[in-house]
């Protein structure tokens, strides 16, 4: 099934141009080029692999090689070459041996594993013998999904904190899901990649205004409704009542909005006097006559320190509606009343602010989290440090192992051989040079020959990467 395109869908001219002179490059008489993608470091012990799903149903499954793609193909390269350096008979010898399918097979550990660095995490090898220069055409594609694993990776890092306050000073985990919102969609450098990201991010949490990861996890990994969200205003629909008009705005939201959650950013003025005066007294009676409906107001704050301003607003709204006492020994605000923070939220200040919360008693059950530039656009491909290097080639029969090691950078050695990722004893071990026991392997073929073998369901992949405290808190 072939999925709507965005920009080229053209895969022929999905590569970096070198790599269209390359297969002029490997030796003679090479029939199979073998390679594995890994993340070598960097900021997380583990990454979450997660996104190549999209890659293989967006842009490999199926006859993604026609006359008409290599017909302009062989032109695009012509002129931007200026020489006729196109493989055009290797891609004719796809179209007409493989109804254009790519004869390419791509194993890969499941979506959603968390897996710690310097281990395999997919390899691709060509199951055509003169179709050796293909595997790393694909490099540069499959590499993209260095995105949605450090997305998810740092969406999960975060989820690990705030499940640790939780653990410390809630009742119970039952709120995480929802802990960390994705804002953000305005931040993406496209479209596509704020469905990608946010879909990553969706990948740990339940909360997300980013809509195209609603329809890219619907499309991509076959989940309905993959995240949630509620009313909330937005400065404008605050300011636009005048300064003299903030508390009638702060009405029309408790009425416009009489029951559910339903946020109210706080910080257009003066957000001290917005909770202590308006919230705390003059609408006081209303919001508590609002949560005998099932009305939750949250408070959002949106401006200042993180955490000295949300200890503040907790502190101000705690006094002004009488806090209770959890199982922890932690202040909590009555259940209709929570805040929310959403500026200046990353893997960093989130344990600045939780940790702020605990010692000044309260439990991180009050709070809900936005973030935006750092869950979805702060990282690189060095964040995890992701690569994609030849391990293993078959030249005029003989088999080799294949490697790098620069005298300049260990950190940079590569695997040799064929790779497998055993998984034993909740521990995974890539085995080199071919010596893995086959049985123990956790790499699924999930494409061969322009099909995808393996379609992970969504619920799938959150199992996969479930953190542990979760599981043993037994809050699944
Ligand atoms: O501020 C924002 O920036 C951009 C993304 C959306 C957004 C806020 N949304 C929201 C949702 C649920 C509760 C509170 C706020």
């Amino acid at each position: 099934m072939a999925y709507p395109a965005g920009g080229t869908d053209n895969i022929l001219l999905i590569t970096d141009s070198y790599k269209v002179t390359h297969h002029y490059q490997y030796p003679p008489n090479t029939t199979v080029v073998c390679s594995y993608f890994e993340s070598r470091g960097g900021k997380f012990p583990s990454t979450v692999f997660f996104g190549l799903q999209y890659i293989i149903k967006r842009f490999l499954e199926g006859p993604v090689v026609t006359k008409e793609k290599i017909e302009e193909a062989r032109d695009l390269y012509n002129a931007h070459f200026g020489h006729e350096y196109f493989n055009e008979e290797g891609w004719n010898y796809i179209l007409e041996n493989h109804d254009g399918k790519l004869p390419m097979r791509i194993k890969a550990v499941p979506e959603g594993s968390v897996v710690p660095y310097k281990n395999v995490l997919f390899t691709v090898e060509n199951t055509d013998p003169k179709c050796f220069w293909l595997t790393n055409y694909f490099e540069t594609l499959l590499v993209q999904t260095w995105y949605p694993m450090t997305v998810a990776t740092n969406s999960r890092s975060q989820k690990e904190v705030i499940a640790k306050y939780l653990d410390e000073t809630a009742d119970s985990m039952d709120g995480l899901g929802f802990k960390l919102h994705d804002f953000g969609f305005r931040g993406s450098t496209s479209v596509e990649s704020a469905g990608i990201g946010g879909t990553a991010h969706l990948v740990n949490f339940c909360g997300s205004d980013t809509i195209t990861a609603i329809t890219t996890a619907k499309r991509f990994y076959g989940c309905d409704m993959a995240g949630f969200s509620i009313p909330a205003a937005e400065h404008s629909t605050i300011t636009t009542w005048g300064r003299d008009g903030e508390k009638e705005a702060f009405i029309n939201m408790l009425t416009q909005f009489p029951n559910g959650p339903m946020a109210c950013v706080s910080d257009s003025y003066d957000i001290w006097n917005a909770c202590e005066n308006v919230w705390g007294k003059e609408l006081k009676d209303m919001i508590i006559t609002r949560g005998q409906n099932g009305g939750v107001l949250v408070v959002r704050p949106d401006s200042g320190d993180p955490a000295e301003v949300v200890i503040k607003v907790l502190n101000i709204l705690g006094n002004a509606f009488k806090t209770t006492e959890n199982s922890k020994g932690y202040k909590m605000l009555p259940p209709y009343l929570r805040v929310i923070q959403g500026d200046g939220i990353s893997y960093e200040s989130l344990g600045e602010i939780l940790e702020a919360m605990k010692s000044n008693g309260w439990s991180a059950d009050n709070i809900v989290f936005g973030s935006g530039g750092a869950l979805l656009q702060r990282m690189d491909r060095d964040t995890q440090k992701c690569a994609y290097k030849c391990s293993y080639a078959v030249i005029g029969g003989k088999e080799v192992n294949v490697y790098k090691n620069p005298i300049t950078d260990v950190g940079k050695k590569s695997k040799k051989g064929r790779l497998t990722l055993e998984y034993e004893n909740g521990k995974y071990t890539t085995v080199e040079e071919g010596k893995g026991n086959p049985t123990l392997d956790a790499l699924v073929t999930v494409f061969e020959n322009g099909k995808l073998l393996k379609d992970y369901t969504f619920a799938e992949v959150r199992e996969n990467a479930e953190l542990e405290l979760r599981m043993q808190s037994g809050a699944l």
